[in-house]
């Protein structure tokens, strides 16, 4: 579950990028997040996995509260969450392999566990075939693959995806939608911010509006809006 009560967010320059949110995403949910551009969409989720500390308010993830959270614990709470974001992030020196396993390394699990694991997700993500390549190898699509593959190796109860589609072309974004959706259908709470259009307004979910740093609009199945 995530709660969000109050919660504003000004930046060290003076920016208000939110002006006062409130929301409740149940566990099980899929949500996009719209909006214009510079509206708060990404600082909104930032604050989710503590890239981001609000100015006020009160963030409670997965019955942790992160007004409170010690930064120790902080490792903790990203263990119970996935992050995708539009530039992929791999580490371009390791195999696609090594960038999966790297989240159960740190936190040593055994090498047994760790090969099934790794292998079980890029089964998933259908990149079992290229566990020995290296990101600069792969297409667009096949990264976002692995980001996804690493994001859930975990086994997250929250996935949050920024523009997760951003850089890749509408066959591709499909196909990682569907993954997406495959990885909510098996109980992973998954919200994403986008500007895609198309995707929002076919593959319908919850819909939460942010402008100017507010909810403008909370819809269950709803529309993109008539952003650019
Ligand atoms: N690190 C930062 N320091 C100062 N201001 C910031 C920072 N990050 C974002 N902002 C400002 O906060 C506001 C909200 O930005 P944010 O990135 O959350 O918007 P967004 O809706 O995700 O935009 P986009 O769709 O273009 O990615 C903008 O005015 C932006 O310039």
């Amino acid at each position: 579950m995530i709660e969000m009560s109050e919660v504003y967010k000004t930046y060290p320059n003076g920016v208000l990028a939110i002006n006062g949110i409130d929301i409740v995403i149940h566990p099980g949910e899929f949500v996009y997040v719209v909006g214009p551009s510079g509206a708060g969409k990404s600082t909104f989720i930032k604050m989710m996995y503590r890239e981001e500390k609000p100015s006020s308010g009160k963030i409670v993830i997965n019955g942790i509260d992160l007004s409170t959270l010690k930064e120790s614990k902080v490792p903790m709470l990203r263990r119970s969450i996935g992050v995708v974001f539009q530039d992929f992030k791999l580490l371009p020196k390791l195999t696609v392999f090594e960038n999966v396993a790297f989240a159960l390394e740190v936190i040593g699990e055994s090498p047994r566990n760790i090969r099934k694991r790794v292998l079980d997700v890029l089964d998933l993500v259908q990149l079992k075939h290229k566990a020995r390549f290296f990101p600069d190898e792969l297409s667009g699509g096949e990264q976002q693959r692995v980001s996804i593959a690493r994001s859930i190796v975990n086994n997250p109860a929250v996935m949050i995806a920024d523009e997760p589609t951003g850089n890749l072309d509408p066959d591709t974004s499909w196909e990682i939608m569907h993954l997406f959706e495959e990885i909510n259908n098996r109980g992973t709470t998954v919200v994403m911010a986008t500007h895609n259009k198309e995707i929002v307004n076919t593959l319908k979910k919850r819909v939460i509006a942010v402008e100017d740093g507010k909810i403008v609009r909370d819809e269950a199945r709803g529309e993109y809006g008539l952003y650019d």
